[in-house]
């Protein structure tokens, strides 16, 4: 792993702590990506626990750090947070004039299918290479939460159920919970990892539910009047395949609140709190 072109871009100093901005070169996905980190004051006497975010389509490692005002909870409790950008960038990387594929709509997957493969792999970006600079360049102790918005909510829950043991919890924000039944998702899917859909049901929450696979205590908060619920977000669908398994899973629908980030940040001190107690802080 080579991370010696690693920088930092941005340092604020915010509730005692620091939000900072990295920027390096990406062996996995073949460009220079952005991520944001939030160290803590704890961060600054001892190793912390790490929350990744991962963000919706259209945003970089901008969104989560500038409206969602996490800072303040994030400082409070100890927890660093690592936030990503949605894709590979640049001018040689594949892209399409619609905002729902290509840049920015990474799905957090690996494609398979070209123009795609050289460089959409968000997957084993976010589960390998990141923690891994993390861990090396940042005083964590080892423990991992996982939590995302729509596009980054459908890649929290997959991470999530995709590697048992590794996150104490998993919370998402109005998240695409069956890509393989949407049109976001099939849109995605069919370009990144071609037309037989058996290939996409690894990386779709509710077949990996109904698969099985085992889910970390999870929070869901979605939003009555958003725009892309149902059709896009489908949340009962999942919520009914948790039940159905006893798994620990809190779905939680508010009127009024739309897709945005001023209800990510009306609830997000709600999930830091929900993260700081699986992390035993
Ligand atoms: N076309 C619009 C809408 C894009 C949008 O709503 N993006 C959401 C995530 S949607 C699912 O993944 C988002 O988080 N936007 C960024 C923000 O800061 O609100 C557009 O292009 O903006």
């Amino acid at each position: 792993m080579s991370t010696s072109d690693l920088s930092r871009r941005e340092k604020h100093y915010a509730f005692g702590g620091w939000q900072e901005v990295w920027q390096h070169t990406s062996h996995t996905l073949n460009c220079m990506m952005n991520f944001s980190v939030y160290l803590p004051p704890q961060a600054a006497t001892g190793p912390v626990p790490v929350l990744y975010w991962l963000s919706g389509l259209t945003c970089n490692e901008q969104n989560l750090i500038t409206k969602a005002g996490f800072q303040r909870y994030a400082a409070e409790l100890g927890v660093m947070v690592v936030a990503m950008d949605t894709s590979p960038r640049g001018s040689d990387v594949a892209d399409d004039s619609a905002w729902d594929l290509g840049q920015g709509a990474g799905f957090y997957i690996n494609a398979t299918e070209q123009p795609w493969a050289s460089h959409f792999r968000m997957y084993e970006y976010v589960v390998d290479e990141l923690p891994n600079i993390i861990a090396a360049h940042f005083p964590t102790n080892g423990r991992q939460a996982i939590a995302g918005h729509s596009m980054g909510g459908h890649g929290a829950l997959m991470i999530a159920l995709k590697n048992p043991g590794r996150f104490s919890s998993v919370s998402a924000f109005a998240p695409i919970v069956a890509p393989s039944r949407v049109a976001w998702g099939q849109k995605a899917f069919n370009a990144y990892l071609g037309h037989d859909t058996r290939h996409w049901q690894q990386w779709d929450s509710l077949c990996l539910v109904e698969q099985g696979q085992p889910l970390p205590p999870a929070l869901i908060d979605q939003g009555l009047d958003d725009p892309f619920y149902p059709e896009q977000l489908t949340t009962e669908l999942l919520e009914t395949a948790c039940q159905a398994r006893g798994m620990i899973a809190h779905f939680r629908y508010h009127e009024h609140y739309d897709h945005s980030y001023y209800f990510i940040s009306s609830f997000i001190e709600e999930h830091m709190r929900f993260h700081a107690t699986a992390l035993q802080l």
